[in-house]
């Protein structure tokens, strides 16, 4: 990991003129570094082009920064290209996000009936079932737009189609349908993650095959270990294909995970098995979402 990697705080500017020995000149509050650099990578440190961390006080305010700063990009890319495509994900964070998203004015700055939503991955349930990453991002966003809203494209359940392989393949001819040209899938502005605290992202697990699906843009997971077991997924060479990729991550049952993701290692819940986390890259940036407590394992300066 280069020297230039910094991360830096956005604690609330007010108390950054607080910051180390009080009146200094840190961002951050608290007595914290204003940048704080990562953990020296492994030998073969990634280049640090497009990557940054950014650090938020707390997972409230993670998830509200987070939700505007999606409809920004949103409001960005509009601005250049129509339509406009983006990957959700699910958990916790993912939906939070939305949440602050529909709650913030800027969520009619959008114009949703140019952007086409997307998912990193699904819990194979039946349509309509609460579990589903798609349930919740319409709870939390999607229904509560005016008509007539944004282009949802929901990963199939057993009800559409009851073969799992089979809906992933579907998912994959419905990116491949609205791709341009002979790309495999849309030009994905930015794909949102969520990070387990084993270090994978979407439904790609530590030490699972479809990690290492390299031929296809989706994958079926059929033994996930975090419930239910069954899921669809985009492989990391579909979500590698986005713009913008952001880790989203709160609370400090991730710390290591995020520590571990950041530097290239190995999961901390699977000895030898890589942290698909640390296997993420955006074609122009890779964002680091955290609250402090996630990025607990971080090390100052
Ligand atoms: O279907 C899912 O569960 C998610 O897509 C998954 O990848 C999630 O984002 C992470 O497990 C983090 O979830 P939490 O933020 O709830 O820990």
């Amino acid at each position: 990991m280069s020297n230039d990697d910094a991360v830096k705080n956005t604690e609330d500017p007010a108390e950054g003129s607080k910051g180390p020995g009080g009146g200094g000149t840190g961002a951050a509050a608290g007595g914290a570094e204003a940048t704080m650099r990562r953990p020296e990578a492994a030998a073969g440190a990634e280049t640090a082009a497009g990557r940054m961390v950014v650090v938020h006080p707390d997972a409230d305010l993670l998830a509200r920064a987070a939700g505007t700063r999606l409809l920004l990009t949103l409001l960005d890319a509009q601005s250049v290209r129509r339509p406009v495509h983006v990957a959700l994900t699910g958990g916790s964070i993912g939906i939070a996000l939305l949440k602050a998203a529909a709650e913030d004015p800027l969520v009619r700055a959008v114009d949703w009936t140019g952007v086409h939503l997307w998912w990193g991955d699904e819990r194979y349930l039946r349509t309509g079932d609460n579990d589903r990453n798609e349930t919740q991002a319409r709870d939390a966003l999607i229904d509560g737009l005016p008509a007539p809203g944004p282009h949802v494209h929901p990963m199939p359940g057993p009800d559409r189609l009851p073969d799992l392989a089979g809906a992933a393949r579907a998912y994959a001819d419905d990116l491949a349908a609205h791709a341009g040209g002979d790309e495999p899938l849309p030009d994905m502005v930015v794909t949102i993650l969520g990070v387990g605290p084993d270090g994978h992202v979407a439904s790609l697990f530590p030490g699972k095959k479809s990690v290492e699906v390299e031929d296809a843009t989706t994958v079926a997971e059929t033994d996930s270990p975090k419930p239910p077991p069954e899921r669809i997924s985009l492989t990391l060479r579909a979500i590698n294909t986005s713009r913008q990729v952001w880790l989203v991550a709160a609370g400090e049952g991730k710390a290591a995970a995020v520590g571990a993701a950041l530097t290239g290692g190995e999961s901390p819940e699977v000895p030898g098995a890589v942290a698909p986390a640390g296997l993420v890259r955006g074609r122009d940036r890779t964002l680091w979402l955290l609250d402090t407590a996630a990025a607990g394992g971080l090390v100052p300066e």
